[in-house]
């Protein structure tokens, strides 16, 4: 299946659908459908985020991980896999696609991620409860993701009715309806790191891997090095270049699961951006910050994932994935992220 053409992400004007009247809507559920079926990804122009809120996310990123090491630990991340809120240190998660044996999971940490993240969800999640630090310790940082949170998870919502259109669902609500609790998690991530190390294969941003969930949106600033593999190539990674103004939406694990393999979940890690002749000479040596924001979906936990409506049929196109809650899923993904 290899195909002589990257398959690019394609670019798709959300706002066309928001504000559009039906025919708009559907030709966007259209290129949404185009773009996961093709990459799994899509950047997303003119949707429901301000822009200014987004600046001021990277800001708060900044102050937060420019905070000394022994004030963010007054927020650790809890041990273990289940409870995934607070701060991360450098090291302690190493992402691995589909990896379960505990002694290939040793062997692979030994390339470690270099990223620092900070992780918080829903404030109505009682199963997962935010770890913020003090008030005092980084002022209004946790009402601005309060706020972020709740204007993503918006977004969410509003490309799962699209989503509902593309697959052709009775239902609008089919897909934003199992997302009732938006038990959502948002992150922040702070990488910096030689970049001969990762050009060398030492040291990674973040290993190649696919999302859990069902979408991921992902804010990027301005560095680069996100890269997704080309699906009819195997091996061969396409940079993600950023784009002012967009949002990249990505399909995760479950999302894929569910419509029965039609829509991608692609496998995506973050290398060293590409080098250009404009490259400043320290960029060779260290690599700039790069702070990311992405922020995963998944379904309520109870959602029994199994191939929808329009997406399978017994003679040619048969169930390829057997029925699993959402919950099992990701706890399954989770267990091997986390020593
Ligand atoms: O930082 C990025 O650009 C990607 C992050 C990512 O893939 C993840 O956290 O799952
Ligand atoms: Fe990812």
């Amino acid at each position: 299946m290899s195909s002589p053409i990257p398959q690019t992400v394609p670019l798709v004007d959300f706002g066309q659908f928001l504000h559009g009247p039906v025919r708009e809507k559907q030709k966007i559920a259209k290129e949404l459908d185009a773009a996961f079926c093709n990459v799994g990804f899509v950047y997303l122009q003119n949707h429901t985020v301000p822009q200014v809120l987004i600046d001021e996310c990277f800001e708060w990123s900044k102050k937060f991980f420019d905070l000394s090491d022994s004030v963010k630990q007054r927020a650790p991340h809890p041990p273990g896999g289940t409870h995934h809120r607070g701060y991360s240190a450098i090291g302690l998660e190493k992402v691995s696609q589909q990896v379960y044996d505990k002694k290939e999971l040793e062997e692979l940490r030994a390339v470690s991620d270099v990223k620092e993240s900070f992780e918080s969800g829903n404030p109505d999640d009682e199963t997962q409860p935010n770890i913020w630090l003090d008030e005092e310790d980084i002022p209004g940082f946790r009402r601005h993701m309060e706020t972020f949170f709740d204007h993503c998870k918006d977004l969410v919502h509003h490309i799962l009715r699209a989503l509902a259109i593309s697959l052709s669902l009775p239902d609008e609500k089919a897909l934003s309806g199992t997302h009732k609790r938006s038990l959502f998690q948002l992150r922040l991530h702070y990488p910096p790191v030689s970049a001969s190390a990762i050009r060398d294969g030492h040291k990674s941003r973040i290993s190649a891997h696919s999302d859990f969930g069902t979408l991921t949106l992902l804010f990027q600033d301005s560095i680069g090095g996100l890269e997704v593999e080309d699906p009819y190539n195997p091996g061969t990674f396409n940079p993600v270049a950023p784009i002012p103004g967009t949002v990249v939406v990505n399909v995760g694990d479950l999302m894929e699961r569910w419509t029965n393999g039609r829509w991608r979940s692609t496998v995506h890690r973050v290398m060293a951006p590409p080098v250009n002749e404009t490259a400043h000479a320290d960029q060779m040596t260290i690599l700039k910050a790069r702070y990311s924001i992405p922020f995963f979906a998944t379904t309520d936990p109870e959602t029994v994932i199994e191939a929808l409506p329009g997406c399978w049929d017994e003679a040619e196109n048969p169930k390829k994935y057997e029925r699993i809650t959402a919950w099992d899923y990701v706890q399954m993904r989770m267990a091997a992220l986390y020593n």
